[in-house]
């Protein structure tokens, strides 16, 4: 995130938000007293390089814009058929995003379906039943065929909608290469020291799908923000889903052996691997599991503030994405913080009343340039 670019960060609530969620003292009932968790703690993005992805897709765009993107001819049927296929796998194994894909233009609905194929079977493949099996050259060999992808020769069908849609937006191959990388690390990782590695591991496998997705969504004409910025809020997006996911999935992890969540932190409210292991809901999980939703949140936040910068046919399937998601973590709360038995579940009826919230939050604040 820029710090200068206070317009874009800054908004009053999001401030009033993040401090009313910030530090204060509080009992964890083992340990008396402990500090809340610094959840408003800045990872800076330096080192992960983004400005060279949006300098690259940049330029990629002006070429976009003048129709001089490379062009993968291929077979209208054979295309037809490949995103049917990819449809279907984003209906089946993301009910939430599917359900936000079908706001959204036809053109990008279909990249989002071939960007959500492509990284569901890569996710699968380290996270699936065949996960045992999953060797280095497994991921190289993957990597490989995602540079086919991007020289316009596909593997197999489902490639093929991905070639079709990096051609069409003239996207980059970075992203795409760094979440390979945090499939990789899931390979070899299954513990997390502090918050900071585990955002760069959120950041590989979810930020990227943030990067990934910009040049999709379309960023707005009239935007007078760096497109740095954007990218920014982008990553933070992918961020607050993926830790939303971790935070579901505590329990289902845990039966794999994996923990995802920050040891330091764990252990400052007393608890430790075994805690996890025994799928026990105490008070003093409660608590962290309490300052947990309040960084997701925080990460939310961040996010909501860049919607407003892409274009307008966006926001609606974008706000309704985020806020689906967001209310997992009010799931979570609403099981009273059992995350280690139940999994969270947003029910239909409530689906659609935020659909409805998303689509008021989607439309032009009077006076504003945006929405
Ligand atoms: C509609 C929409 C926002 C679509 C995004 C497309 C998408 C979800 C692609 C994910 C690709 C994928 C499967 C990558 C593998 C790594 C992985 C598993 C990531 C996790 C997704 C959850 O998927 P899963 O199938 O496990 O979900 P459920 O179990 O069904 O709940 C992640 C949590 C990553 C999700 C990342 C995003 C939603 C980021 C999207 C960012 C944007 C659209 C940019 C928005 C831009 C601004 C400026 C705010």
């Amino acid at each position: 995130m820029e710090p200068n670019d206070a317009r874009f960060l800054h908004s009053k609530t999001s401030v009033a938000r993040t401090r009313a969620q910030g530090i204060k003292a509080h009992k964890c009932s083992s340990s008396g007293a402990i500090p809340r968790l610094s959840i408003k703690e800045f990872i800076p993005h330096t080192d992960l390089r983004v400005h060279e992805i949006v300098e690259r897709q940049s330029q990629a765009n002006n070429l976009a814009k003048q129709d001089a993107c490379r062009r993968a001819e291929m077979n209208p049927k054979l295309l037809e058929e490949a995103y049917k296929r990819c449809r279907n796998i984003c209906s089946e194994y993301a009910r939430t995003y599917y359900l936000a894909s079908l706001l959204m233009t036809e053109q990008r609905q279909k990249a989002i379906w071939a960007i959500y194929a492509w990284g569901t079977r890569i996710d699968e493949m380290v996270d699936g039943p065949n996960a045992v099996y999953m060797s280095k050259s497994f991921l190289d060999r993957w990597e490989e065929r995602l540079e086919d992808i991007f020289d316009g020769r596909p593997y197999d069908i489902l490639d093929a909608a991905l070639t079709d849609t990096v051609s069409n937006f003239c996207l980059d191959i970075k992203s795409f290469k760094e979440m390979i990388e945090g499939m990789r690390m899931d390979t070899w990782k299954s513990r997390y020291k502090n918050f900071q590695e585990l955002y760069l591991y959120c950041y590989y496998v979810a930020g990227t799908t943030g990067t990934i997705t910009v040049p999709v969504m379309g960023i707005a004409a009239e935007s007078s923000v760096s497109a740095k910025s954007i990218y920014n809020a982008a990553i933070h997006f992918g961020i607050a889903n993926q830790l939303t996911n971790i935070l579901r999935d505590v329990g289902e992890d845990a039966l794999r052996g994996r923990i995802y969540l920050p040891q330091d932190e764990l252990e400052q409210f007393g608890l430790s691997d075994d805690d996890v292991f025994a799928r026990k809901v105490t008070d003093n999980w409660r608590e962290f599991m309490k300052d947990q939703i309040a960084r997701a949140r925080f990460y939310y936040n961040l996010a909501e503030q860049g919607i407003s910068h892409l274009d307008k046919a966006s926001h609606w399937p974008l706000w309704s994405s985020l806020l689906l998601y967001q209310n997992i973590l009010d799931a979570i709360e609403n099981n009273d913080y059992d995350n280690l038995t139940k999994r969270a579940h947003v029910g239909k009826i409530k689906k659609l009343l935020i659909l409805s919230r998303a689509y008021k939050k989607a439309q032009p604040v009077p006076g504003s340039i945006f929405h």
